[in-house]
């Protein structure tokens, strides 16, 4: 339980202090909650004694409402303290989340896990954040106020003392056992909510493939299946922890009882006056109801402790490293040359690419063409360091790219993917997001040269029409003539371009032929072919074959071989 509380802490940063901090008004809470009965329990004391008059019983009248008072003013402070520290703890660590995510190699994210980063973002953080900042303050006036009855117990008699404190060492047994299995059901929980959250997200994306093949039985069954585990295992949670919930409930009400049996039994014997005993029928009710509370919020914090395993989880994974600081010698310039030399690499241990080495020197364009499946993609994403070599070097204006700081590298290459995303935001953040300080003539400009700017002005909003869910649906080319021109706008040296395989009609073929162009002039640039007339006029065209280079030269060239790449034209000529 204290593991919890302190992994709680833990997360909380440069912010621990503020969280210890409100720890004081929480005590002082958890002591002017208890104030009230103390004031009645000498009130009737005093009536008994026949020494309470008008004046004092107005003087406890004051007290009772002022302790009343401050009790709430001691929660204010402390909800302030802790709970604003909760939501400033969670919007640091969101911030360094997403520093993390961005520092995870590609494969992290084709590996299964944007359920578990889903779940994390959408329900963890927001459960912890909403749920247990406040939870700990009320923990700590809890215990104050738990030692306080059973010190006042002790204050009346030295057993009602010792039964009070038996009753808490039950409630401790009784709960410890409840948040164990709490803990036990909520790992499965959470995991089942993972995969749910993986299945939901696969049946939204691929909803267009499911119903063109008309998978929607199968995938829905696979989905309502899910639903039907995370229903299962919410149930076995409930049947698990209610004889937990409903044994602490027990225990509150035999404690009770035998410390009323006890005080009777000790009143009688003339071991404590009546006063004693009509404070006891005051106190009986709320001897406890401290240490359930705290039992009761604590199931709470159970859930958190395996959220926190998930968010330990992600953020454990390891980021690829950032250590470089060298700068390009040519940073920033207009051209780029780049070196591939004798690079190696595989996914899972097996070699995709065997020493591939080239050059494309600044300016020039360089296409990789090759069958399916034999490293094309590969080799491009490797420039932009999705993944690490396994051995030799990238090299970019002389620099191994591992040298150079990843932000700057990101800055000299704009990539066009087969597969266009567009944020569900404005057609102008869209294309702005190549570069966030260009002006509003810049980001127009770039959507001219992109030959989108015409059928963007044709939208609701122009340029401020939203994109997306509830806003503007694009067709293919269109997205991907704006994808174009977000990177016109970027202007970096040099361009990797997936060629699009899918047919679009023809003038929005020839419009994405133009704002290629636009995009590539005077760039060196890396073209993964597919249709191998586009590239006629590369400088350079690099045929690979199982993760190796084995045909090099232009179209003449290798034409002329009469090798592979002569093979694949006449085979796509016919
Ligand atoms: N994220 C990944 N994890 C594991 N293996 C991968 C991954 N991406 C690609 N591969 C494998 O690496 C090999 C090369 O794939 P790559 O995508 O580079 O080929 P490609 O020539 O670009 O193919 P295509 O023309 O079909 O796009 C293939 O065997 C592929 O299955």
């Amino acid at each position: 339980m204290l593991k919890i509380l302190r992994r709680i802490v833990r997360i909380t940063g440069k912010y621990k202090t503020r969280i210890r901090l409100s720890y004081i008004p929480a005590f002082l809470k958890g002591i002017m909650l208890k104030a009230p009965l103390f004031l009645s329990f000498f009130v009737i004391s005093l009536f008994m004694q026949g020494q309470m008059d008008a004046q004092k019983c107005l003087y406890f009248g004051i007290a009772i409402v002022a302790s009343v008072i401050l009790a709430a003013a001691f929660e204010h402070v402390s909800n302030v303290l802790q709970s604003a520290t909760g939501y400033m703890v969670f919007a640091d660590l969101r911030m360094k989340l997403g520093d993390h995510l961005r520092k995870l190699p590609m494969g992290y994210f084709t590996e299964g896990n944007i359920g578990k980063i889903s779940s994390v973002l959408g329900t963890d953080m927001v459960f912890i954040e909403e749920n247990c900042m406040g939870v700990l303050s009320e923990l700590a006036s809890f215990i104050i106020a738990q030692g306080l009855m059973t010190v006042s117990m002790f204050a009346m008699n030295t057993w009602l003392g010792l039964l009070s404190l038996a009753v808490v060492a039950a409630f401790m047994i009784v709960g410890n056992l409840m948040m164990k299995t709490s803990l036990k059901h909520s790992v499965i929980k959470q995991e089942g909510s993972e995969s749910l959250t993986e299945e939901v997200l696969d049946f939204a994306e691929g909803i267009g493939i499911i119903k063109s093949y008309n998978l929607l039985g199968e995938k829905s069954k696979k989905l309502s299946d899910e639903f039907g585990k995370s229903c299962r295992e919410s149930i076995a949670f409930e049947v698990a922890y209610g004889p937990w919930a409903r044994a602490l409930y027990l225990t509150f009400g035999i404690g009770t009882a035998l410390m009323l049996a006890l005080s009777g039994f000790l009143f009688a014997r003339g071991m404590i006056p009546d006063t004693y005993m009509v404070g006891m029928a005051l106190f009986l009710y709320d001897l406890f109801a401290a240490v359930k509370s705290y039992y009761s919020q604590m199931a709470r914090l159970t859930v958190t402790s395996a959220s926190l395993d998930r968010i330990e989880e992600v953020f454990d994974a390891e980021e690829m490293k950032d250590e470089g600081r060298e700068m390009f010698a040519e940073a920033d310039g207009k051209t780029a040359a780049i070196e591939y030399d004798g690079v190696s690499f595989g996914y899972t241990g097996k070699d995709v690419l065997k020493g591939v080495s080239f050059t494309v020197k600044p300016g020039e364009m360089t296409a990789l063409v090759g069958p399916s499946g034999s490293g094309k993609s590969t080799i491009a994403s490797l420039l932009a360091r999705f993944w690490d070599v396994g051995s030799g070097q990238i090299r970019v204006n002389g620099k191994d790219i591992r040298k150079v700081p990843l932000g700057r590298l990101m800055d000299q290459i704009s990539m066009v993917f087969q597969r266009v995303y567009l944020f569900q935001d404005t057609v102008y953040n869209n294309i702005a997001i190549g570069r966030p300080d260009a002006t509003r003539e810049e980001v127009e400009e770039a959507a001219r040269k992109a030959r989108c700017y015409d059928f963007i002005m044709q939208l609701p909003d122009g340029f401020d029409t939203v994109i997306g869910e509830g806003g503007a649906s694009l067709s293919g080319g269109e997205k991907q003539r704006i994808s174009i021109a977000r990177c016109i706008l970027k202007d970096a040296p040099i361009v990797i371009l997936d060629e699009a395989t899918a047919s679009v009609d023809a003038d929005n073929e020839r419009a994405i032929q133009e704002a290629i162009s636009e995009l590539c002039r005077n760039k060196t640039l890396l073209v993964i072919a597919h249709r191998l007339k586009t590239i006629r006029d590369a400088d350079q065209i690099l045929v690979i074959s199982d993760g190796k280079i084995v045909e090099k030269g232009d179209h003449e060239n290798l034409i002329s071989r009469q090798g592979v790449y002569a093979r694949m034209v006449t085979l796509q000529a016919s």
